[in-house]
């Protein structure tokens, strides 16, 4: 893209630290914020805001593996119509969401974190960087905690075994072993997810080999260190919003009792036996234990051992969380709970604290708009379906659940399928999550009217190139109806997306052709890179609001000050600055 061929450098807020905000601390209340926001000096307050997120929707160059380009998408089409003033694109990968590097793809929880809080953090995969790098990761209260089972017990580390970033990463798991090596660990059991969905399909084969080779090192060193349990991350364990415990159940079974439908007494001949099966791929394979020559599992769960998850990205590790921590637990039936350590990687859930014990601090997303806006006042509508709700809920709000002011706000989820890949019904719920934004900005009861589509990721993750352009068709004409509901209450909408996915399909090498391999493209199942579009409009909004010119590198966290000003507020002066000026007319 060359609109981004000089980023800015964006700076990692840790804390706010400016002069205003200094002043604005001196005069406030026990809280230490204020939340009054000021008035905008030339928008008007009181018009209903659409924000529309298309999950997945990126900006790329129409081909046959853009899935978006080749759907019919006649809504998007017409706003991109708009530019430059009342569209463009704005960066949603790398440093613009707070990830490590540049070669880092944009995901939900990033990229909602970002357009919720208005500023960058350094995310979680960042401040594990950080924390293996400096050491630190091994003086904490996590570590600390969980040490105290190595001289008699069993460290049990589960977590997705993959290179991309979006959840963990395999480096860190290696800095992990190494470390614990070198800190009286004497029994590790691996538990591995296999990917493929933030990863190419198959690359499962070339992590686990890795890993072997970590383990046989560790072992050389006296340590008995095994993988002991695996199964695919969308049918083991990482389950996200509670849309199906029987994912979590399988989990457990395999990984606590030692219980799976495949033994195997070796992973790598387990992953690869089970990826011959028809239909099977590292997402969806099913769970499998590694037993012992007599057929016995090598390493249950039990009394005394510490467990770790090493998975930093919070939601798909809520409900293991929750299963592994909770005394009171009733989502299904664990048969035997040990008496373990438990620590996560990071803390998932700031709000439930949650769990209670972590080696990393996560970033601190205070002050996100979405509290601003509630403390300001504005009511707020907030929908997806189950799958994606926690991310204009949880995520949009800093890693936080629960409502700010429940007098002011509403949150709902539409159910999801489970037990299904989304390929089999592309459409999904965008038609009944367009119905209740509909609903809720002709009621009038709400100032903002937030939601979430994931048609064109959910579908993207699957593979399937056909299904995905259903996907993209739907999330249009769901995008319309929400866009025609504006229209009749003289309303504004803000349309944009959290990262790329459904535009491109394919695995490109360095100058952007497909990459083959055996003579077939590698259909690509993860994010991009790619930066997304935004869009502003509606009978409300005021004229000569417009795009501004000078903000060429701006990204997803530059989105909350300019919603705010659209409500008729200025944003906190250490928000990324508005997208948006108001030109004399
Ligand atoms: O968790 C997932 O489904 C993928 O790893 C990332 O997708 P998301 O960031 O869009 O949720
Ligand atoms: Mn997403
Ligand atoms: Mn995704």
């Amino acid at each position: 893209m060359t609109l981004f061929t000089n980023p800015r450098q964006h700076k990692l807020r840790l804390t706010p630290r400016n002069k205003q905000e200094k002043r604005e601390k001196a005069q406030m209340g026990s809280s230490g914020v204020s939340w009054k926001l000021a008035d905008h000096p030339k928008l008007p307050k009181g018009k209903t805001v659409a924000v529309v997120v298309l999950d997945g929707w990126g900006e790329a160059k129409p081909n046959e593996y853009n899935c978006i380009a080749t759907a019919e998408t006649p809504c998007m089409d017409s706003l991109k119509k708009g530019a430059p003033e009342r569209w463009r694109l704005v960066r949603a990968h790398g440093t613009a969401v707070g990830l490590p590097t540049e070669d880092d793809m944009g995901n939900s929880e990033v990229g909602h974190n970002a357009l919720g809080a208005g500023r960058i953090f350094a995310q979680g995969a960042k401040l594990v960087d950080i924390a293996l790098a400096s050491g630190k990761i091994f003086e904490g209260e996590g570590f600390n905690y969980i040490k105290e089972s190595f001289a008699n017990g069993t460290l049990h580390l589960i977590g997705l075994l993959s290179d991309g970033g979006v959840h963990s990463r395999l480096d860190q798991l290696q800095l992990l072993l190494k470390g614990v090596g070198e800190r009286g660990v004497k029994r590790v059991r691996v538990h591995i997810l296999t990917d493929g969905r933030d990863v190419l399909d198959g690359s499962s084969v070339g992590f686990v080999e890795t890993l072997e080779n970590d383990l046989a090192k560790l072992r050389e060193k006296g340590i008995d260190a095994k993988i002991a349990s695996g199964g695919g991350r969308m049918n083991v364990t990482m389950d996200r919003y509670e849309n199906d415990w029987n994912v979590v159940k399988r989990g457990w079974d395999a990984q606590v009792l030692g219980e799976a439908p495949y033994k195997f007494t070796n992973a790598l001949e387990a992953v690869k036996k089970l990826r011959a099966e028809p239909k099977a791929n590292d997402q969806y394979l099913p769970p499998f234990v590694i037993v012992d020559e007599s057929g016995k599992p090598v390493g249950p769960i039990v009394d005394g051992d510490a467990v770790v998850t090493f998975n930093f990205r919070a939601d798909r590790m809520v409900m293991i969380a929750k299963s592994l921590e909770y005394e009171n637990f009733d989502k299904f039936d664990r048969v035997r709970v040990p008496k373990i350590r438990y620590a996560g990687m990071l803390e998932y859930d700031g709000e439930l604290k949650l769990p209670s014990h972590y080696l990393v601090s996560p970033p601190e997303i205070d002050r996100t708009s979405g509290e601003y806006l509630v403390k300001n006042g504005i009511r707020t509508f907030a929908c997806s379906e189950t799958v994606k709700f926690g991310h204009v809920t949880f995520f949009w709000n800093g890693n936080r659940s629960g409502y700010f002011n429940a007098e002011l706000e509403k949150y709902v989820e539409i159910p999801s399928d489970s037990g299904i890949t989304f390929n089999e019904k592309p459409n999904m719920k965008a038609l009944q999550i367009a119905e209740k934004a509909r609903d809720a900005i002709l009621s009038r009861n709400f100032d903002q009217v937030r939601v979430n589509l994931p048609n064109g990721d959910m579908v993207g993750h699957t593979g399937d190139i056909e299904a995905t352009v259903v996907a993209c068709k739907a999330a249009d004409e769901a995008v319309k109806m929400i866009l025609d509901a504006i229209e009749q209450v003289g309303g504004i909408y803000v349309v944009t997306a959290d990262h790329g996915n459904a535009e491109d399909m394919v695995k490109r090498d360095k100058s952007g052709n497909p990459l083959l391999k055996d003579g077939k493209v590698q259909i690509l199942t993860s994010h991009t890179l790619e930066p997304v579009p935004i869009a502003i409009g509606g009978p409300g909004l005021s004229p000569g609001v417009r795009f501004r010119n000078d903000v060429p590198s701006g990204g997803l966290a530059n989105v909350a000050a300019t919603v705010i000003n659209l409500h008729g507020f200025e944003a906190p002066s250490d928000y990324e600055q508005t997208l948006i000026e108001v030109a004399d007319k």
